[in-house]
């Protein structure tokens, strides 16, 4: 069986309180894009793991779709699986693509054994792997709260704007994003303030780990600069970076950006 992961991108991201367990209370908007890994499973004598395309650090049982699959074992007579990743989405680039191959194999698991696991379930599963690993189990536009594994649906359709995005040569781990943070509460929520057009979003909507990560990657400030010289209506790092999208009303050209960084079209 096979299924095809897809990345996302955090429209917006306020950090507001510092947790006793050591997380923070966020709010941000996910938004699921046209950037995918492939995840293939079959049953097996013994679980393996390979992966291919691009290098995926750590070791197998680090894997979180390994992960995932220990996790359902404890409580699921499943048989040994082999897994193979065909690894695309881009890596420490606030994509989610680890937590969405891991959300991914959950659903494929579900299915392929009749474990029988509602959506819920299987979200609650999802969020002892990873924050906005829960997330990718519905897949569609949310509002996050709490510690970004809490949903309320919205309404939010981009699909008549063209989304760029550039991963610029720098991995920042969410970890290391959170370091120097001073959360602080918000007074216009992004549950409201993403029902405003579009091109208005430059004035309200903001990520709080820019500061912070511009400060010790200048050129991910470049690339954002670059996506508002090409036309971007908004543009913004996503999650904790490295990456940065841009949308646009058409197809940019982005070519002066494609020396030093990937860019991907039409996501
Ligand atoms: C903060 C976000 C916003 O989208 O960053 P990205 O990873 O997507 O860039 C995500 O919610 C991340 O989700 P995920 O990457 O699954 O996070 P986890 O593995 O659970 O956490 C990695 C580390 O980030 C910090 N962390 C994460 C989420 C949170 N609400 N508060 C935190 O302080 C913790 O130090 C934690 O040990
Ligand atoms: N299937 C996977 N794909 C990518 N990274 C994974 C995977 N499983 C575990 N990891 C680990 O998770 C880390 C963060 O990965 P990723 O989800 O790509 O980043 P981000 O949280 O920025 O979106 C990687 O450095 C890697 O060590």
């Amino acid at each position: 069986m096979i299924l095809f992961p897809n990345a996302k991108i955090n429209i917006g991201l306020n950090i507001t309180e510092r947790r006793a367990d050591g997380y923070h209370n966020l709010e941000t908007i996910f938004y699921p894009i046209k950037i995918n890994d492939v995840l293939e499973v079959i049953e097996a004598d013994s679980l393996s793991f390979t992966s291919s395309g691009l290098d995926i650090p750590g070791r197998m049982e680090d894997n979180l779709c390994v992960k995932g699959y220990h996790l359902l074992k404890k409580d699921f007579n499943i048989p040994p699986v082999s897994i193979h990743l065909h690894k695309h989405i881009p890596i420490g680039a606030g994509l989610g693509g680890g937590s969405s191959d891991a959300a991914f194999f959950i659903k494929l698991m579900n299915g392929k054994f009749n474990l029988g696991l509602n959506i819920e379930q299987q979200q609650d599963y999802a969020r002892t792997l990873g924050a906005d690993c829960a997330f990718f189990i519905e897949n569609k536009p949310v509002f996050a709260f709490d510690r970004g594994d809490e949903f309320e649906p919205i309404k939010l359709d981009l699909s008549a704007y063209h989304i760029a995005l550039v991963m610029p040569p720098v991995h920042v781990s969410t970890s290391e994003a959170f370091r120097g943070i001073q959360p602080a509460p918000v007074k216009d929520s992004l549950y409201d303030l993403i029902y405003e057009p579009v091109r208005e979003w430059k004035k309200y909507i903001k990520n709080d780990f820019e500061a912070n990560i511009f400060k010790n990657h200048i050129e991910i400030r470049w690339v954002k600069a670059a996506l508002y010289e090409a036309g971007a209506l908004y543009a913004a790092m996503s999650g904790s970076g490295a990456s940065v999208f841009g949308i646009f009303e058409t197809k940019p050209d982005l070519s002066a950006l494609e020396t030093d960084n990937q860019v991907f079209y039409g996501v």
